[in-house]
């Protein structure tokens, strides 16, 4: 045995004297590397901790921009490194630094969710699909929302809104705007785009897993997490079943070509007959679209009809131009796309408010390759996050920015400064379907009510994402008697 040793010492010796000196080398190598990029300015914090907390707390109180944002601009500059949630991060501000990295997507970042989104959400839907897969997957969703899709689907949408007026606003005196627009668009995506009815009890389960997407990933009973993840293990067993009749159905109809109408319940089901997505896929594509259309949706509405409220000269031009279009319909005519393109003011209003107030601040991304932006280095595997506020609050792009001046959309905007629905390839999947939402809804409830903030100084809260404090009540009193 000491033979045996003898003979080994000096191979051991050997290989650790190599792996000392490798370990050493690359070291080194690191060290010149890391001294050769230049990082850009601003402060990693606490170790772990980084400035999270000063993050959360802004976010918290919706002041990410005064609080978090601005302060660090002005010392720093546009671009600037952070260290949030355990990971180090560079913001970026500005249309450039916008189209740099969105167009980029794929080729140098991807996208990056906390935790709970994607396990919440689920792991096969778009939102963590890259390249090919999710031009494939994205394609399905968009083919929902092409132009021969939208003219069949507006009449659908003024169905759904005065159904919904008819139950829940009808002899009412208030109601809250933003809890009644969350059940709206919950209806108009489940019935309107999917085709799949709305159950009781639906928009409670969901409501519990999305409140659950951005908490921490905790799974102890009574955590918010434990909670919505309860409500996932319910919402899938349900669209389990709505996917297999659907499946059934089409079998028997053997309608499984591409031809198989514009529900996107059918076209998703549809392609996994043939094969080309499975079921997970199809169940969490469905979770991500309630996720994504649901409180921005809603809030892009509340915070509309809060800037009408604050500007009567708007709402004037407002009433003036969904009046007009009412007068072309006959009685009990439904809009057509055609009087959806007509509402260029109210549109107009809709994305100045969306200016001012983002219903997504902006989103994460993790870069996948060293890169080189702005005479800096963000090194691989550091997350990036660009921001709304870096171009709707600065100057540059919007005079007198601060202004509520719906006009201001007569002019084009500059590429990649005006970015409430994102940009690049991961632009918004559902921007045709939210503006049709925004405006029939506004048609309908500007020419049928009169309406008023309950609480015109209602504080505007992020958790995480903003909605109204108070969930925005309003005053409502029909302008024709029922
Ligand atoms: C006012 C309402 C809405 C706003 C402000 C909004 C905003 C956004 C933004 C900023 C992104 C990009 C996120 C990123 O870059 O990481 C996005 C992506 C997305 N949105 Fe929307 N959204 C709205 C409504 C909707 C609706 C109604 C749907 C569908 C029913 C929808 C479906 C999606 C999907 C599927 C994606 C992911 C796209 C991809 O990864 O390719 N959104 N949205």
């Amino acid at each position: 045995m000491a033979v045996v040793m003898d003979s080994f010492l000096p191979w051991i010796l050997f290989c650790l004297a190599a792996m000392i000196s490798t370990v050493i080398f690359f070291q080194h190598k690191k060290r010149c590397y890391t001294s050769k990029r230049k990082l850009p300015p601003g402060q990693l914090g606490l170790p772990l901790l980084g400035e999270t907390m000063e993050f959360y707390r802004a976010q918290r109180s919706n002041r990410l921009f005064e609080d978090f944002v601005e302060p660090r601009v002005a010392k720093y500059g546009k671009i600037f490194k952070t260290s949030l949630m355990g990971s180090p991060t560079v913001v970026v501000n500005g249309a450039e630094a916008n189209r740099f990295i969105l167009s980029n997507e794929f080729k140098l970042v991807i996208s990056s969710w906390p935790s709970s989104s994607v396990q919440l959400m689920g792991r096969n839907s778009i939102m963590e699909k890259q390249g090919e897969h999710h031009r494939f997957q994205r394609g399905l969703i968009t083919s929902s929302l092409s132009y021969s899709a939208l003219e069949t689907l507006v009449p659908k949408i003024c169905t759904a809104v005065q159904l919904h007026l008819q139950k829940y606003w009808h002899g009412k005196d208030s109601i809250s705007l933003y809890c009644s627009t969350k059940l709206l668009t919950f209806t108009i995506v489940f019935e309107c785009l999917l085709g799949i009815n709305v159950e009781p009890q639906m928009l409670d389960t969901f409501e519990r897993v999305l409140e659950g997407a951005f908490a921490p990933p905790i799974n102890f009973p009574g955590s918010k997490f434990s909670r919505a993840k309860k409500a996932r293990v319910e919402i899938v067993k349900m669209l389990e079943k709505v996917v297999a009749e659907k499946r059934r159905e089409m079998e028997k109809n053997s309608v499984v070509g591409e031809d198989t109408g514009c529900m996107l319940l059918s076209r998703l089901v549809a392609a996994m007959i043939r094969g080309d997505l499975t079921e997970e896929e199809v169940i969490d594509n469905i979770v991500l679209l309630v996720f994504a259309a649901h409180d921005t949706t809603s809030f892009a509405i509340a915070m509309t009809f809060k800037m009408l409220a604050q500007h009567p000269d708007c709402y004037s031009r407002i009433l003036q131009e969904q009046g007009d279009v009412m007068k072309t319909k006959k009685e009990g005519e439904k809009l057509g796309l055609g009087d959806v393109k007509r509402m260029e003011y109210s549109w107009q209003a809709a994305r100045e408010s969306m200016r001012l107030f983002p219903p997504i601040f902006g989103s994460f991304r993790k870069a996948v390759a060293d890169i080189e932006y702005g005479g800096f280095t963000i090194p691989k595997g550091w997350k990036v996050l660009w921001t709304a506020y870096g171009t709707h609050y600065d100057g540059e792009y919007f005079e007198d920015p601060m202004r509520y001046d719906p006009g201001r959309f007569r002019e084009l905007v500059p590429p990649y400064a005006y970015v409430p629905f994102g940009g690049g390839a991961r632009t918004c999947a559902g921007y045709q379907l939210a503006k049709l939402n925004i405006l029939i809804f506004l048609h309908y409830v500007v020419t049928a009510y009169h309406w008023s903030l309950l609480h015109p100084d209602e504080s505007i809260i992020m958790d995480p994402l903003p909605l109204p404090s108070q969930g925005m009540p309003i005053n409502i009193s029909p302008k024709y008697p029922y």
